[in-house]
């Protein structure tokens, strides 16, 4: 089914809007509604960029992708940035997703409000365990796998998030693929395999921890001195007698949406 889907990308680019730009579009959208919910009208690329955390001249690149531009000495109106990025990302329709998986996490997931308030429903949740089957979780009754390719017709489901172990997942991927499901968030840690036209994100708390853990190590050896305890440089080269920083990883370039 997915082969069948229509080619819209092109290098790094979604129908003419960079991948990194999509990424930053939902942190866009949660500053504005945090903006509407104050009661403000009109937004500065300034006051939203310092709300969604990027440099202002990224963000007023990112929303001309999408053809806006704001006001001179107005900014943009909130309300009307909300229905462009929303439309853009896809949130006006509501979206049905499967969840395959349901242990720790799975149960954490399915019980997640965020989801159906950013314009998600949890259509079904899945596992293979016959023990598991039959549990009621926020409304829904746990299903057994095999059910998979009827629920995902039926409820025309094209977004599935994997929850099972790193051996499982693999399988699940493919499961979920051929049912006919074009969108996979995988939470298990490991890279899936997909055909052309599968999009997967990843999603990896321990990965984004060993980032924070690389941030840590470099302050603490900013913290020593440009020559460290023993008089040698750390976590650099020596230039002139000044260590030249190596660059740190950025978290939001790390990420990217397709291929993960
Ligand atoms: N992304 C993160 O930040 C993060 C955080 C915690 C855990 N995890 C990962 O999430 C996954 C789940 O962790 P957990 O602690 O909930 O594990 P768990 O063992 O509690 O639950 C896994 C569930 O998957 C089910 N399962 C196994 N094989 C299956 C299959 N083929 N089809 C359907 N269901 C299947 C099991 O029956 C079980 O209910 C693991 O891969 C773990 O590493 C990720």
């Amino acid at each position: 089914m997915s082969g069948d889907r229509p080619r819209i990308r092109a290098a790094g680019r979604t129908r003419g809007v960079p991948e990194a730009t999509v990424a930053r579009l939902p942190v866009y959208l949660r500053a504005l509604h945090a903006l509407a919910d104050t009661g403000c009208d009109t937004v500065s690329s300034e006051e939203l960029a310092v709300a969604a955390g990027v440099n202002s001249a990224k963000l007023r690149k990112d929303l001309s992708h999408l053809g806006s531009y704001g006001t001179r000495g107005v900014g943009y109106e909130v309300s009307l940035l909300v229905d462009q990025i929303s439309r853009a990302l896809g949130l006006t329709q509501r979206w049905a997703v499967v969840l395959v998986g349901v242990g720790n996490l799975g149960h954490a997931l399915a019980g997640y409000a965020g989801f159906a308030s950013r314009g998600f429903r949890i259509a079904a949740l899945f596992d293979a365990d016959a023990e598991r089957v039959g549990e009621r979780i926020a409304g829904l009754d746990i299903r057994h796998i095999d059910d998979l390719d009827r629920v995902v017709e039926e409820e025309q489901v094209s977004i599935g998030v994997i929850s099972t172990p790193s051996a499982a997942a693999q399988e699940v991927a493919d499961r979920l693929v051929e049912a006919g499901v074009t969108s996979i968030l995988n939470f298990a840690p490991c890279v899936l395999q997909v055909p052309d036209g599968v999009d997967v994100r990843k999603v990896d708390l321990a990965l984004e921890l060993q980032i924070l853990s690389f941030h840590e190590q470099r302050k603490a050896d900013i913290a020593k001195g440009p020559h460290g305890v023993n008089g040698t440089a750390i976590n650099g080269t020596m230039k002139g007698g000044a260590v030249t920083p190596l660059p740190a990883p950025r978290v939001d370039d790390a990420r990217e949406v397709v291929g993960q």
